[in-house]
């Protein structure tokens, strides 16, 4: 038998090749492990000669990107140590997230936004989920405890988060390749969760290794423990060690990832300090030699935090909420087009500050935007570029287009005080990547009839024949009936419908100011007898789909007024005599 060739042996399922041919390829095969040495050996000249660069002043560090960007709030650690260190080692980083809900929120992308540029610049970056955490919760911040959920609830939250993130990574992966960025080969990223290993972690194992180095007296002084003895519904042992199974995470990462920087929002200080305090003390007391570190401590194996500021629009406002409630990623909680009108709403102050936190836009682009924003604020192409690069990193490049054709759609001609921008101008505006070809499918389905996405359901009593200023508060747009009230007086509430006169496009709608409404919402307001669109202001805007009140009951939905309308209803107990 010829001598078979080495890619024969490798590419051969094992169960057909002969015991004397299997010995060969043992000893021709590269084994996986020389090929690993190989690769990273490639890996470090490829990082010395990009650290050499950046010494040189030819190239950004990744901490001065990061703090360009308006990513740090605060580092644990030296921050010069830091950036020689991000310079020279491609170290791993790590984000944590608790699944206390379905979805993630729109506040938890900053510290992964910080990950993701540590990915696109070739470091080794870990998302990871608290499945194991989370049973317990993260007292940081609160004076009231957690309510402990069931597992069912646990378990269906890990689900929800574990899908939002992979979809993440791989709208990242896409969105930076779209903008042309080199991604780092060296780069690798990996979605973890925290339940792997703390299932089976001995109670022993983490009072023996780390329960020395914990001083009582730094933990109790710590602002959450005492706000939450002296002036919340005090703690449980569960809440009080809560830093220290995020500090166990750490080291496991450290030891295990070579998880070496965790990034968290301005909350987790606390903890990643206790974190850093973890590593360090069980590297240099582990009676295991494998885990300790030198006797001369080397500073390139020393663990540091970076925690991202906490985000308050131009008005103070914390960012991430609309009329009080949170805007969730996931499509069923926020529809993608409320996602979108969310960033279209950013204030003129917010704009490029939120630009360089949560899109992988370059710099020098986001200048361009910004100079053709500003000549014409009106048109809010800054808004249209934020809300279709985010909607695109959450959802995907197709939902994102849909959602800024639907915008253009509801938006493109406006009656009344309000001037929109017209289709024309606003396509114009549409964002194109290096790469792209001119879309024109979505300049065809402007023109085409495509009914707007609904994003709340309300049930026909509370629609039909009520005072607008209470439809307005029962669709979600106003907190109460008497703002939607005051909306209306101001000027500032309109109804959309379809225009009746022959001619005007089939997609855009008439707006109508309410207080042209006579007060009551009409059946003619509704577009096909089960649409309603309502707009607050510029640019706030609820499309309510209308269903029968059984139907709203069947689905169990609940809106502000329903339960007040079902009592009003129900049959009044017969007085007694
Ligand atoms: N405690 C973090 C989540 C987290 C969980 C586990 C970790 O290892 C790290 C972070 C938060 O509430 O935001």
């Amino acid at each position: 038998m010829a001598a078979p060739t080495l890619t024969r042996h490798i590419s051969r399922p094992r169960h057909y090749v002969c015991s004397a041919c299997l010995r060969k390829q043992s000893l021709l095969a590269p084994t996986k492990r020389a090929v690993s040495f190989a690769k990273q050996d490639q890996a470090k000249y490829a990082w010395d000669a990009k650290a050499e660069e950046i010494k040189a002043g030819k190239q950004k560090s990744m901490l001065s990107i990061l703090e360009e960007r308006g990513f740090v709030n605060s580092i644990a650690g030296d921050r010069d140590s830091l950036d020689k260190l991000m310079t020279e080692k491609r170290i791993g980083a790590y984000v944590g997230i608790d699944p206390t809900a379905p979805s993630m929120h729109v506040g938890h992308l900053l510290p992964l936004m910080a990950l993701f540029w540590l990915y696109v610049h070739g470091f080794r970056a870990v998302s990871l989920m608290g499945g194991a955490t989370c049973a317990i919760g993260d007292p940081t911040g609160r004076t009231t405890s957690r309510e402990v959920q069931d597992s069912m609830t646990r378990r269906a939250n890990i689900n929800g988060i574990y899908m939002q993130l992979k979809r993440l990574w791989g709208n990242v992966h896409a969105n930076a390749k779209g903008w042309g960025y080199d991604l780092a080969w060296t780069r690798a990223h990996e979605l973890m969760n925290n339940n792997t290993w703390m299932e089976r972690l001995p109670f022993m194992e983490v009072l023996k290794v780390l329960g020395p180095g914990v001083r009582l007296g730094a933990m109790l002084s710590r602002d959450t423990v005492k706000n939450k003895m002296e002036k919340g519904d005090g703690m449980s042992f569960a809440e009080f060690s809560y830093p220290l199974l995020q500090a166990w995470d750490w080291w496991h990462l450290y030891n295990k990832k070579k998880v070496q920087v965790q990034i968290g929002g301005s909350d987790q200080y606390g903890n990643i300090v206790a974190g850093i305090d973890a590593i360090k003390y069980i590297a240099k007391t582990h009676t295991n030699p494998d885990f300790r570190w030198p006797d001369k401590e080397d500073p390139s194996l020393i663990p540091y935090g970076l925690t991202v500021p906490l985000l308050t629009t131009a008005s103070g406002q914390k960012f991430g909420k609309s009329a009080g409630n949170a805007i969730w990623l996931d499509k069923d909680m926020t529809s993608v087009f409320e996602l979108y009108q969310f960033f279209v709403r950013t204030a003129d102050a917010d704009v490029e500050r939120y630009l360089k936190l949560f899109t992988l836009l370059p710099l020098d682009r986001i200048r361009t935007i910004m100079d053709e924003h500003h000549l014409a604020p009106e048109r809010r192409s800054a808004q249209h570029v934020l809300a279709q690069e985010f909607v695109e990193l959450v959802h995907g490049k197709d939902e994102a287009r849909q959602a800024s054709v639907q915008h253009r759609m509801l938006f493109g001609k406006a009656t009344g005080r309000v001037t929109q921008p017209s289709t024309e101008q606003e396509l114009s505006n549409e964002i194109l990547k290096p790469g792209d070809s001119k879309i024109s499918g979505a300049t065809n389905s402007i023109h085409a009839f495509e009914a707007p996405k609904p994003s709340v359901t309300l049930p026909r009593s509370l629609v039909v024949g009520q005072p607008t200023a209470k439809v307005l508060w029962s669709a979600g747009l106003v907190k109460s009936r008497s703002e939607g009230g005051r909306l209306i007086i101001s000027g500032g509430a309109y109804i959309g419908t379809r225009p009746d006169k022959v001619g005007l496009k089939a997609n855009e709608l008439v707006w109508t100011n309410a207080t042209k409404t006579g007060g009551q919402l009409r059946k003619s307001f509704l577009i096909e007898d089960s649409l309603l669109v309502l707009r607050a202001g510029k640019w706030n805007l609820k499309v309510v789909k209308v269903v029968s009140d059984e139907d709203f009951e069947a689905l169990e939905l609940d809106a502000p007024g329903w339960q007040a309308l079902k009592e009003q209803r129900e049959p009044q107990p017969a007085e007694e005599a």
